[in-house]
């Protein structure tokens, strides 16, 4: 068996192609806007929800059957039509064009399937099954949520800022991996606890040796003012 190739596509500002007006394209149509994608509607029916999303001009919508040429300048297709025909003739169509094609439930028709995603800020978990069993996807999405919560993302925001401080900052790559590393097992065990003071701290004592960490720790602090105010924050976190 070979395996499907995981990516993370970078689709900001990408014209990208959802044929379909029901629940399941207004899915994939959120999820593409989270990307930043330019997204192009094609349905002769539309869901209230994807109504809305055109009223609001958050995408191009298109009255009508699907056609050859809706596949111009497009990146990405997801074929999400309640016609089985409709959906492998997209799936045929695009892939002759060598774009990217995900027809839903249709793995014969697609070059990509669509894993199950669990997101928390710049965290995301992909789970595939190679398609042999997206409802068992979705239950280890659910059993990862539990254990990747919210303050992975605020983690992230943190290592994010203080992974460019030091590049910038540190010229031994040696050192920089050794703060970086220990910093991202640390902070997070911190965080989960609720201690954002400590975790601060933490941040400190390893960045002590660069002049400028000074300075990068009160921007630090200020861009994370609500979560420090949150006095009590620590105990409630640990009283759940
Ligand atoms: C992950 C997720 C993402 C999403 O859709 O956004 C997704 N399916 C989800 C749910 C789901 N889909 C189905 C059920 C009913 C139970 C069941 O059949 O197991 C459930 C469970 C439910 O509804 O809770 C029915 C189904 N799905 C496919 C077929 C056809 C076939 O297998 O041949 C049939 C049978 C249709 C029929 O019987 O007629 C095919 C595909 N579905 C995939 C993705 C791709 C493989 C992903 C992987 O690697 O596993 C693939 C290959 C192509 C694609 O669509 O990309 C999303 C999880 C959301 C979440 O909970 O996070
Ligand atoms: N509803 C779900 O939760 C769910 C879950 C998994 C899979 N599916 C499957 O996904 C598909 C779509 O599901 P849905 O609930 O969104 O369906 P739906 O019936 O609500 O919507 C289908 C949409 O396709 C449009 N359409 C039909 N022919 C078209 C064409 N030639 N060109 C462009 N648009 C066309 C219709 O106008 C309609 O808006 C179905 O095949 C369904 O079996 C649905």
């Amino acid at each position: 068996m070979y395996y499907h190739y995981p990516v993370a596509l970078r689709l900001k500002g990408k014209v990208c192609l959802v044929v379909g007006g029901g629940q399941v394209a207004y899915r994939k149509v959120l999820s593409l806007l989270e990307c930043g994608t330019k997204v192009k509607l094609v349905s002769p029916q539309l869901i209230e929800e994807l109504r809305q999303l055109v009223e609001k001009g958050k995408v191009i919508y298109f009255q009508r059957k699907f056609t050859e040429k809706d596949l111009d300048g497009v990146f990405l297709v997801i074929g999400a039509t309640d016609d089985r025909q409709v959906n492998s003739r997209i799936g045929e169509l695009a892939q002759k064009r060598n774009l990217l094609v995900n027809i839903v439930d249709q793995p014969e028709d697609c070059n990509f399937i669509v894993p199950a995603i669990h997101r928390t800020g710049a965290l995301t978990i992909a789970i595939t099954t190679e398609g042999k069993s997206p409802a068992l996807a979705g239950k280890i999405r659910r059993e990862l949520a539990k254990y990747y919560p919210e303050v992975y993302g605020l983690a992230l925001d943190w290592l994010g800022e203080i992974r460019s401080f030091v590049q910038t900052h540190l010229s031994d790559q040696r050192s920089r991996r050794k703060i970086l590393i220990s910093l991202a097992s640390d902070l997070v065990e911190l965080l989960k606890k609720g201690q954002i003071h400590q975790a601060l701290e933490r941040v400190q004592l390893s960045l002590a040796d660069i002049p400028e960490s000074e300075k990068f720790i009160k921007e630090l602090m200020s861009k994370n003012k609500e979560w420090l105010e949150m006095r009590d924050y620590s105990e409630d976190h640990q009283n759940r």
